[in-house]
């Protein structure tokens, strides 16, 4: 039995991973809803270049909510649209669907209904569901705790038009209790996909931290090792910490947001 999976957004990232879940053995892209009714009723696989029907494209202005997941029941979502789709599929959670949330800045009230959403199902959020990055992050917790006197800054680089700072690089202050507003560094340039640097920096040498997307198709792979993970686990809000197994420096990541 293959593992379905309903997909929201199917722009710049979202189209990528559609596709690394059409190629994927176990995963079956069931379908994709998006906000705009732009490409209603294709299949997702054709626009892709595939030569078989999977993953028929809905756009959410023209789906009853209740209706579309009791009909078209999938066992996880996979979310890479925006802060507000929670409203559109958390209707979904009473019918057993699992949630991987990819978006990468929630503002408190999202986030809050992301939490609610985990006393009912089993959800996975991560602002960068790469793998490497949270061995970034892991690294980062170890040397700080062997130079604790180091200077610490966080570098995000990302293409030219994405406006939020990175949410990892949130992240990663968060993890070091570094200040958010003084120590993460963002750089806006061409087409970048998401390159992340912590520099560690001691009176005679600088140790840097390095990791980086050199393809969208990383945030794919990410988010099926997520949703495959997450088919084995009870209702509950995780991290992709504890998906790959890093939480053991210390303790897991505790959500928190902006004020
Ligand atoms: N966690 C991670 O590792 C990563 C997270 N992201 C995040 O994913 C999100 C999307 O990024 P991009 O693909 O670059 O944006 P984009 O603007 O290219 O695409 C967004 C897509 O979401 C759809 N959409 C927006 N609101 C929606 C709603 N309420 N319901 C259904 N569909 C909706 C749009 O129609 C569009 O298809 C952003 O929050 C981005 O930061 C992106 C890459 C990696
Ligand atoms: O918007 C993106 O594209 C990305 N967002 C994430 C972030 O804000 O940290 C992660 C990734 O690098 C790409």
């Amino acid at each position: 039995m293959k593992i379905t999976i309903g997909m929201f957004g199917f722009g710049r990232t979202g189209s990528v991973v559609a596709k690394e879940i059409i190629k994927d053995e176990i995963c079956e892209l069931s379908w994709v809803l998006r906000k705009s009714t732009a490409m209603e009723g294709k299949y997702a696989s054709r626009l892709l270049g595939f030569d078989h029907n999977e993953g028929m494209i809905y756009s959410i202005e023209d789906i009853d909510s209740e209706a579309f997941y009791q009909d078209n029941h999938v066992d996880v979502i996979i979310d890479f649209s925006s802060a507000s789709a929670i409203e559109n599929y958390e209707q979904a959670a009473q019918y057993g669907t699992r949630i991987v949330s990819a978006i990468s800045k929630y503002d408190r009230f999202h986030l809050e209904q992301l939490k609610a959403l985990g006393k009912q199902t089993a959800v996975l959020y991560s602002p960068n569901i790469t793998l490497g990055i949270n061995f970034l992050i892991e690294a980062s917790k170890v040397l700080q705790r062997i130079a604790p006197h180091a200077d610490i800054e966080i570098i995000e680089e990302h293409f030219r038009d994405k406006r939020d700072v990175s949410g990892t690089a949130l992240r990663i202050a968060e993890d070091l209790g570094l200040d958010k507003r003084q120590h993460v560094n963002s750089i806006r340039v061409g087409g970048i996909v998401g390159k992340h640097e912590v520099i560690f920096g001691l009176p005679n040498q600088t140790i840097r931290i390095v990791h980086e997307s050199l393809n969208r198709a990383a945030f794919g792979q990410g988010a099926i090792y997520a949703a495959k993970w997450l088919m084995g686990k009870d209702k509950g809000i995780y991290t992709m910490e504890e998906a790959v197994a890093l939480n053991f420096v210390n303790n897991t990541h505790v959500f928190e947001v902006d004020e």
